[in-house]
């Protein structure tokens, strides 16, 4: 690996300018192709109409639909099988919110929100494929979840009201199999349906799927690595160490996830997330549930080097933590919080992903959460993080978790405030912060920072017993990359499509820029995996991207 290369005046002029293509002004190790892997390497080749690269939930979605739809498909995957994480999958509509009564995503005042929040520098025009796509989608993977007896449902928001620039419609569907899961683990469900695509694909489609199988060079005009013409092969390595070539004569699909396990890349793309991955461990092409980066951005690479270029906004990453027992799921704690010197810093009342980006500017990237007992009863409806929509948790429920993770899970408990902040190593100054705190609250007004009324709760002598916790954000994934068009093809520096190469999954790009905002929960899984590569499989087989 390297950093900016040589360090050359050239070099930096070119770090220091947004990704230009793939020339000779390279600079990152990662955008210098290696050399061709020659024909004579090639010891078999595989001739279908459609390769996908990848075997997350985009990459099994983009080989049903092909399949689905009279293409000959194969699959190959680094993993040893389907990889998926999470469980949230946005739809903006299905027959199970018709089902639980929840309305149809509004997508005038919701989506004109969100393009707000995206600065703009998106396409919105890949949005509105999801929205106009979405209903038939998810309703086509909730009946393939069904018929071998997997349930979906709709997870719990954060109770934001409408209006609210917060507000997160219900549309995250949670795929379970057991009824037990549908208190606090249905967000985590995904596996469920990642395993059964896998299945479905291979067996029922006739998907010629092949797992540890990694995608090493594109071919592009008849040449790995070739930079001008048509992409329709793919060559990848087996764990024998042998070379096949994978030739799809109508599409190349890339769905490879992610790039937050190379140092580099993140350096060049995602800099502000950096100190939050851990690029020591090996690269696990089988990687589930974790925080601290994923994959190592081949399909990206791979792209670079057959001269696709790299999107224009700044890359999206998606920021998370473990939520306090009986808080929102995907917000904030939203009592108090200070930072390592008892100052408070920021309105609390945010999504869960913002308020991780807050504290990234904090100065050991940690905040400190202080509550009392009184918190449970005035700070409800308590929405249940992994609990179906409209399900909540009582107030003497919200104590009982509370107790049980100051039972050595992290939560601290005290009779007074002064021992909860002891106990959570700030200065005991901290309590004029509280102090103050409370003034503001029995004045019905944060004059500080303007926190929503209903959330400010005092947190008096009397209100204990008392509880704090710390809260640091953890990294989930990096979002975007190559320049992406509404039909999913790849783009060069001139924005001109490489025919035959398109994306899948968290590789597209221009679907989003800065951080993720939970708004639309299970967003990536539902619009960028499922929706997208759906349409994609359709599209192709009836010719309109030829
Ligand atoms: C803890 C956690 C929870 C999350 N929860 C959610 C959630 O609830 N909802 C949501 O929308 N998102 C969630 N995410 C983000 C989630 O990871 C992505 O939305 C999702 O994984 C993207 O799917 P994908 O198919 O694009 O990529 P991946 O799931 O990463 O799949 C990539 C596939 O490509 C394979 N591959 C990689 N390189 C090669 C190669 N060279 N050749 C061949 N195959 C290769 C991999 O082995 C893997 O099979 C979560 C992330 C984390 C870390």
């Amino acid at each position: 690996a390297c950093s900016p290369a040589a360090g050359t005046p050239e070099s930096k002029q070119d770090v220091a300018q947004t990704a230009v293509a793939n020339s000779a002004g390279q600079q990152w190790s990662f955008e210098i192709a290696p050399d061709p892997i020659g024909d004579d390497a090639i010891a078999e080749t595989v001739e279908t109409d459609v390769v996908v690269v990848g075997g997350g939930m985009s990459g099994l979605v983009a080989a049903a639909s092909c399949a689905e739809n009279g293409l000959k498909v194969t699959l190959i995957s680094a993993s040893k099988g389907p990889v998926s994480r999470g469980g949230s999958n946005n739809g903006v509509y299905s027959k199970v919110m018709e089902e639980m009564g929840i309305p149809r995503m509004d997508p005038t005042w919701f989506y004109r929100k969100e393009y707000l929040a995206n600065g703009g520098n998106f396409k919105p025009a890949l949005w509105y494929k999801f929205y106009n796509n979405s209903e038939e989608a998810i309703n086509w993977i909730i009946d393939i979840a069904a018929k071998v007896g997997i349930k979906t449902t709709i997870e719990s928001g954060p109770e934001y009201r409408e209006g609210d620039p917060m507000f997160t419609p219900p549309a995250a569907h949670a795929f379970y199999v057991d009824d037990s899961e549908l208190k606090g683990s249905i967000g985590n469900g995904e596996e469920h349906i990642a395993t059964e695509m896998g299945r479905y694909v291979a067996e029922d489609l006739g998907v010629n799927v092949r797992w540890n199988v990694k995608g090493e060079q594109l071919v592009r005009g008849g040449v790995a690595n070739g930079t001008e013409g048509r992409v329709d092969a793919v060559i990848a390595s087996s764990a024998d160490g042998t070379y096949t070539k994978y030739v799809g004569s109508k599409a190349v699909i890339m769905a490879t996830g992610d790039f937050s396990h190379d140092k580099d890349m993140m350096e060049r793309y995602c800099p502000q997330a950096v100190e939050l991955c851990d690029f020591t461990t090996d690269i696990n092409y089988d990687q589930g549930i974790w925080m601290g980066g994923l994959m190592p951005g081949d399909g990206h690479k791979m792209e670079l080097w057959v001269g696709g270029a790299w999107q224009k906004e700044p890359n999206n990453i998606m920021l998370g933590r473990p939520n306090l027992p009986g808080d929102q799921p995907y917000t904030s704690h939203t009592g108090l919080m200070v930072d390592n010197a008892g100052r408070r810093f920021m309105n609390e009342d945010a999504l869960g992903g913002l308020a991780c980006a807050t504290i990234m500017h904090l100065p050991e990237k940690t905040a400190y959460c202080i509550w009392g007992a009184n918190r449970a009863e005035a700070g409800g409806p308590w929405g249940a993080i992994n609990y179906p929509h409209g399900e909540y948790f009582t107030t003497e429920e919200v104590i009982e978790r509370w107790d049980t993770d100051a039972d050595g899970f992290g939560i601290v408990k005290a009779g007074t405030r002064e021992e909860v902040i002891a106990k959570l190593g700030l200065p005991a100054a901290t309590i004029e912060t509280v102090e103050r705190y409370n003034e503001m609250c029995e004045a019905g007004v944060d004059t500080d920072f303007y926190k929503t009324a209903d959330k400010l709760i005092p947190i008096g002598e009397d209100d204990g017993p008392f509880y704090g916790a710390s809260f640091s954000p953890g990294f989930l994934t990096s979002l975007g990359g190559l320049r992406t068009d509404p039909d999913l093809r790849v783009l060069d520096e001139n924005d001109q499509p490489i025919e035959g190469l398109f994306n899948a999954g968290c590789m597209i790009g221009n679907f989003y820029s800065g951080t993720y905002t939970f708004a639309m929960e299970g967003m990536n899984y539902g619009a960028t995996c499922i929706t997208l590569p759906y349409v994609l499989g359709k599209d192709l087989a009836a010719g309109k991207l030829d």
